[in-house]
Order: structure tokens, then C-alpha cells, then sequence
């Protein structure tokens, strides 16, 4: 979703940045407003909490900023006073696509950098789960690594993080644990200053208490200690949550709900990309260099995000290695038949 970043003033001086972006408290130019800058750690009913160099505070939202983009988690916004007064371009963005109902796309976390895709060694892998919050991660431009949590509750940590690893191509898969700190230091080195991560998965693999861990302090509450039963957050309203190491990380319901939201699976997510290749002048277009390929003019107008497009062939290749191993069994089948055929064959006498 390569946004352009804001051009900053370079003569200020950077405060402290809020994670990569617009350092907090710098002007920014080429904008129709000119302001301070700060990152919104949360929204609820069009009130923001943004993240500043002197820390959080609540501001509104102008009149041209409820017209146009809605603010989310995440996003820079340009501040006035007391109020935010435009949304900066996006780096990346986690959509939501609202099921049915035309209330359009809804974007739930912006400008992240690295999704952990966080699922739980405890249990038996969930490939396919993985694979689908794999997808969406992809989708919004940032990357995704697996972090599997619970480490302290498997009994074979190198073969169930292999088993994933095979499964998810091109992705880092980490074991951790929340309990023994196992791990952690791995996860953190993902985050650096600079970087903000966000994470999905599904309720109860440990993500609550994996942000406790790495913020080094309780900043979400974790299941069987929430006492009051008013809410995942019950120590702080923020859902955008500064590391120790600089980096911040985003724990946000719209994130945690996203893939499950998304159950009719990967050709869901990316119909828009199937409907082009079956534009394709050849039905086995490989959309690289061949005459006729109506994903790559998609591409050439604007009309098909290429990062869309890298993330959609991941998938697609993921799915052929399936379908390949499926096969591959079903070959050395075919060719223990026929060599027995043959050792028959040879024996029988009097050829
Ligand atoms: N043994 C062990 N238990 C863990 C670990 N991490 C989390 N748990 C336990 O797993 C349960 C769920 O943890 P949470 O952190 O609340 O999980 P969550 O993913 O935030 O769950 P939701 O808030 O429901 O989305 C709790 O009982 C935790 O104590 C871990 O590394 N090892
Ligand atoms: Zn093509």
C-alpha cells in the first residue's frame, strides 16, 4: 500500500520517534496543514488517544478529517490544538472487509511493519489457521513472522517449529514462552526502534500475556487474572503499546478478529487478483513475461497492487506444494505398482 511518506522539515530536531514515521513533535511540510504530528494508540467514537513526545493525550477529530480518511490505531495524524486535523498517507494498512452490509472496507491498524501472526505450541498447529492470518498479513503490505507461544507446554519445540516452517514459505517461525522468558529476546529483536509490529491470532494462544513479556510491565489484562470482566484492557485504554527497546507494538480487537472475520479463506481475499489471471491471453499464464498477461497490465496502470500481487503468488505457491506432495504420494504408489508389476513380469518364465 506504499504510501509516500510525509517530507519532513530536516533542520528540527527529532524529539523522539514513535515508531518510523514523522518524528513526533517535527513539522511537517507539504501538507494543506502544517502541525505537530502524533500516533493514535486508540479510537473509540471518533475521539482519538494519540501518542505525543510528552506523552498520550485525547484529541478530537476536524471536520475534514471525519470527511475523509477515519483515523485508525496506528495512523500519523497532523494535530491543531486539541484537535487532529488530517490523516498522513499510509505506509501499509490492515483492511477489514465489512461481511455483507455495504459499509465498505474499514482499516483496523495502520503503518505496521511486522505482523506476528501469534498461535500457540500448547496444541496441535493450526497449518491452516496460520495460513489465513499468513494471508491477511501479506495483504496489508507489512510482514508477517510466526511466533509460536506456549513453548514451555511442548514437548518437541524443534519439530513442531519445523512442521510450521515447512508449511509457512519465506516466513520466520519463533518459539516462546511468556512463562520461562524463552524466546522473548528473538521476538524483541523483531521489534527494534523503528518498527512497529502488530498482533493477530486467535483468542487464547497467549497474546496478552506475549505483549506483557515483551512491554516488561502488565499493559493487558490475561485471561483467569482479569478480574473485573469489563474488557481485554483493563490497565490502560491504548492499544498501541511502546517496547522497551523503542519499537511499539499493536494489540488491537479489530486485529485479533480479523482473519476470523475472514473464514471464506484465501480466494476471498484475493478475488480481485484471481479476476485478472483469468483475463490472461494463456490459461496457464505464470503472470511473468508472457504476451497477453492481464495481471501484469494491471500492475502497469495501478490497478493491481504489486505487493498484492507477490503475496497472492505465495499463496498460490503454497497451494501447488500441497497439491505437489499430495501428488507425490500418490506417484510412489503408481511406481511401487509398477515395479512390482514388473518384478512379475521378469519371473514369469518363457518370456
Ligand atoms: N504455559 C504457558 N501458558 C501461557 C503462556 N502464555 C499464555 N499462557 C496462558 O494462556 C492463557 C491465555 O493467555 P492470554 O495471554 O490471555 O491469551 P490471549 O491470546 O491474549 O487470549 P484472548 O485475550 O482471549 O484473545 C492464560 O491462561 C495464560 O496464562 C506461555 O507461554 N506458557
Ligand atoms: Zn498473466
Amino acid at each position: 500500500m506504499g504510501g509516500q511518506r510525509p517530507h519532513l522539515e530536516t533542520s528540527m530536531t527529532p524529539v523522539r520517534d514513535l515508531s518510523a514515521g514523522p518524528g513526533v513533535g517535527q513539522h511537517v511540510t507539504g501538507l494543506p496543514d502544517e502541525g505537530e504530528v502524533a500516533r493514535v494508540a486508540r479510537v473509540d467514537r471518533g475521539r482519538l488517544t494519540v501518542l505525543t513526545a510528552e506523552g498520550e493525550r485525547r484529541v478530537s477529530c476536524a471536520g475534514a478529517v471525519h470527511a475523509g480518511t477515519a483515523p485508525a490505531v496506528g495512523d500519523w495524524v497532523a494535530l491543531r490544538g486539541e484537535q487532529a486535523v488530517q490523516v498522513l498517507p499510509r505506509r501499509t494498512a490492515f483492511v477489514r472487509t465489512a461481511a455483507g452490509r455495504g459499509s465498505g472496507a474499514q482499516v483496523v491498524a495502520a503503518n505496521v511493519d511486522v505482523v506476528l501472526v501469534v498461535d500457540a505450541l500448547g496444541a496441535e498447529a493450526r497449518l491452516r489457521r496460520i495460513e489465513r492470518y499468513l494471508a491477511v498479513a501479506w495483504a496489508s503490505g507489512a510482514t508477517p513472522v510466526v511466533v509460536l507461544t506456549k513453548a514451555d507446554l511442548c514437548a518437541d519445540v524443534p519439530a513442531a517449529v519445523a512442521q510450521v516452517a515447512e508449511d509457512a514459505v519465506g516466513v520466520d517461525v519463533l518459539p516462546v514462552s511468556a512463562v520461562t522468558g524463552s524466546g522473548l529476546a528473538a521476538v524483541r529483536e523483531l521489534v527494534p526502534a523503528g518498527c512497529t509490529a502488530a498482533m493477530v491470532g486467535p483468542s487464547g494462544v497467549g497474546k496478552s500475556s506475549l505483549l506483557n513479556a515483551l512491554a516488561g510491565q502488565p499493559v493487558a489484562a490475561v485471561a483467569g487474572i482479569r478480574g473485573d470482566g469489563r474488557g481485554r484492557h483493563t490497565t490502560t485504554a491504548r492499544e498501541l503499546h511502546p517496547l522497551p527497546g523503542g519499537g511499539l507494538l499493536i494489540d488491537t480487537p479489530g486485529m485479533r478478529e480479523l482473519a476470523l472475520a475472514d473464514g471464506e479463506g484465501l480466494s476471498a481475499t484475493y478475488a480481485d487478483v484471481a479476476d485478472w489471471a483469468a483475463g490472461c491471453r494463456f490459461r496457464d499464464c505464470a503472470h511473468r513475461t508472457e504476451p497477453g498477461c492481464a495481471v501484469a497490465a494491471a500492475i502497469d496502470r495501478g490497478d493491481l497492487d504489486p505487493a498484492r500481487f507477490v503475496a497472492w503468488r505465495k499463496l498460490q505457491a503454497e497451494a501447488h506444494r500441497q497439491e505437489l506432495r499430495a501428488d507425490a504420494r500418490a506417484r510412489a504408489a503408481e511406481s511401487a505398482r509398477l515395479r512390482a508389476l514388473h518384478r512379475q513380469l521378469r519371473a514369469r518364465p518363457g518370456r
